[in-house]
C-alpha cells in the first residue's frame, strides 16, 4: 500500500457536499485477510454482516454493518430501480489506485412471495438491499469503504483504515465447537405427505402441471450456533453459492447450487435446474443414479417444464436466447439434477428488478402455470418461505448483477435453526418418494450444522 499517494489524492479531493457517503476503494493485495477473521474482528456488527461467494468464485464479498438499506414492503420493479440509483447516485467515490477490478455492490435479496409472514421471518423486509460500510472483495482483493461525507476527516481516516486493516490481519480466530443439539424434527411430515397426493390429485398434463412444495425440519440448540463455526463449516461444499446473511437477530444461509441469473454487459445467463437423484458416493451406483435421471420420463418433463418456461419468461426482454436441447447433469456432493445452461442478449433498458419480477419463481422453485402454483403455494402449504428458494444476491450501479434460488437453506435464530426443502409435484408423483428426496436435500444445511439426518 503506498500511503503517501494515497494520502495526496486525498488532500487533492474536494468533498461534493450534494453527496452523502464518500466511498474510498483501496486495494488489500498484501493482507492477510478472510472471511473468518472479518467477522472475528467485526463482532460486534453481529446483526449486520453478509458473506456472498458465488458458484463459480467470480464474487467472494464480505459486507459489514449495513449503512443504508433500499426497503420495501411490496415488490415494485419501477420503484426499486429508482431507489437504487438514487443510493449510487449519493456516493462520492474515490479510487486510491487504479486498474483494481471490483465494484461496489448492494447485497440483499427478496423473499419468495407476499405471504403474510409468520414472526420467524420478521427480521427481512419484503425486499432489502444494503450498502455496507466495509466492503470486502476477497476474489479481487480490494476494500470499499464508505463513510458519510458530514463525517469524514481525510486527514485521519486512512491512518484509521490501515490500523483496522492490521489488527484484522492479527485477529486469532477462535471457533466454539459445534452447536449442541436438543431436537431434531420434521416439521408436519404427515400433513406434507398428505398435501404431495392432493396436489397429485389436483395437476394435470394442461392447465395445472406442477407445483413444487416444500417442507421444514426444526433443529434446537443448547445455545446459540458460533458464527465462526457456521462460516467454517459452509466452506466444506465446493460448487455451490455461500449465502451468510445475518439480519438483526436472524441469519440466512444457503448451500444453492441454483444460479437464478446474473447479468454482464448486455448479457445474461441462467439455468433449469430441475430434476433430481440422490448421490452415493458409490461408483457403480452413481453411474446408475446419472444415466436413470438422464433417462426418467417424470424427470425430463419436470426439467422440460422449467426450461419452456425460462425462455419464455425471457422473451419480452431479449431477441435471442440460446439454450441446449438436452440436459446434462449437475453434480453436487449429496445429490444431482438435470441442468440446462441458458443464454440471451438483453434488449437496450432491461433492468434487473423487472428481470428479477419476470423471472422468480421459476417452476423449479414454483411451478406451471406460475400464478397457478404460487397462489396453491401461498394457500396450502405449511408456514412460510421467506428467503427460502428467494432471489438473493448483488447487484452493482449499472445492471450487472448475480442472483440465486436460495434452496439448501435455514433460517437460524436464538437457539434453534429451520431447514427448508422443496420438490417439484406433476402427475404421477409419489408422495414417500419426494419425501424421501426432500430428506436429501436437507443434507447441505446438517452438513454446515454438524448434525446427522435420522
Ligand atoms: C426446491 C428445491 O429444489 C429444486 C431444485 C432442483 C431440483 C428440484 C427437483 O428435482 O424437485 C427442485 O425443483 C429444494 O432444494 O428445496
Amino acid at each position: 500500500m503506498n500511503l503517501e499517494a494515497y494520502q495526496t489524492i486525498l488532500d487533492d479531493i474536494s468533498l461534493n457536499s450534494d453527496k452523502t457517503y464518500l466511498t474510498l476503494q483501496l486495494p488489500i493485495f498484501d493482507m492477510e485477510i478472510d472471511e473468518k477473521k472479518l467477522f472475528s474482528h467485526f463482532e460486534s456488527e453481529l446483526g449486520n454482516r453478509y458473506w456472498f461467494r458465488s458458484k463459480d468464485e467470480t464474487y467472494n464479498i464480505v459486507g459489514i454493518g449495513y449503512l443504508e438499506s433500499i426497503r420495501r414492503d411490496k415488490y415494485s420493479a419501477s420503484s426499486l430501480s429508482r431507489e437504487k440509483d438514487e443510493l449510487y447516485d449519493k456516493i462520492q467515490k474515490v479510487k486510491l489506485e487504479e486498474g483494481i477490478l471490483s465494484r461496489l455492490s448492494l447485497f440483499g435479496g427478496t423473499r419468495f412471495d407476499s405471504k403474510d409472514t409468520t414472526d420467524e421471518w420478521n427480521d427481512f423486509a419484503m425486499v432489502e438491499f444494503h450498502l455496507p460500510k466495509w466492503q470486502f472483495d476477497l476474489k479481487n482483493r480490494v476494500l470499499f469503504y464508505t463513510v458519510s461525507i458530514s463525517e469524514v476527516n481525510l486527514q485521519t481516516v486512512l491512518a484509521y483504515i490501515v490500523e483496522e486493516l492490521k489488527t484484522i490481519e492479527n485477529t486469532e480466530v477462535l471457533i466454539d465447537g459445534k452447536p449442541v443439539i436438543n431436537m431434531e424434527k420434521d416439521l408436519f411430515p404427515n400433513e406434507w405427505k398428505a398435501l404431495v397426493d392432493q396436489a397429485v390429485d389436483v395437476l394435470d398434463e394442461t392447465d395445472f402441471r406442477k407445483v413444487v412444495l416444500a417442507r421444514q425440519r426444526l433443529i434446537t440448540f443448547k445455545s446459540p450456533a458460533d458464527p465462526l463455526f457456521l462460516l467454517e463449516r459452509l466452506d466444506n461444499e465446493k460448487g455451490t453459492y455461500t449465502i451468510y446473511y445475518e439480519k438483526n437477530k436472524s441469519t440466512f444461509i444457503s448451500k444453492s447450487p441454483e444460479k437464478l441469473f446474473d447479468v454482464k454487459e448486455d448479457k445474461l445467463r441462467t439455468n433449469a435446474i430441475a430434476g433430481s437423484a440422490e448421490r452415493t458416493h458409490d461408483e457403480g451406483q452413481d453411474e446408475h443414479q446419472k444415466s436413470f435421471l438422464l433417462n426418467d420420463e417424470k424427470n425430463r418433463y419436470e426439467h422440460e417444464l422449467v426450461r419452456e418456461s425460462i425462455v419464455s419468461d425471457l422473451e419480452p426482454y431479449s431477441d435471442w436466447v440460446e439454450y441446449d436441447p438436452k440436459p446434462g447433469i449437475l453434480e453436487n456432493k449429496y445429490i444431482y439434477h438435470l441442468h440446462t445452461a441458458i443464454k440471451a442478449t438483453l434488449n437496450n433498458g432491461t433492468g434487473v428488478f423487472e428481470l428479477l419480477d419476470a423471472i422468480h419463481p421459476t417452476p423449479a422453485v414454483g411451478g406451471l402455470p406460475k400464478k397457478k402454483a404460487r397462489e396453491y403455494i401461498m394457500n396450502e402449504e405449511y408456514g412460510t418461505r421467506g428467503l427460502y428458494a428467494a432471489p438473493v444476491g448483488i447487484i452493482h450501479e449499472d445492471n450487472e448483477c448475480e442472483f440465486v434460488v436460495s434452496i439448501r437453506s435455514m433460517l437460524v435464530r436464538a437457539n434453534s435453526a429451520t431447514l427448508f426443502a422443496g420438490c417439484g409435484i406433476v402427475k404421477g408423483s409419489s408422495s414417500e418418494k419426494e419425501f424421501k428426496e426432500t430428506q436429501v436435500k436437507f443434507t447441505p444445511m446438517l452438513n454446515v450444522l454438524e448434525a446427522n439426518s435420522e
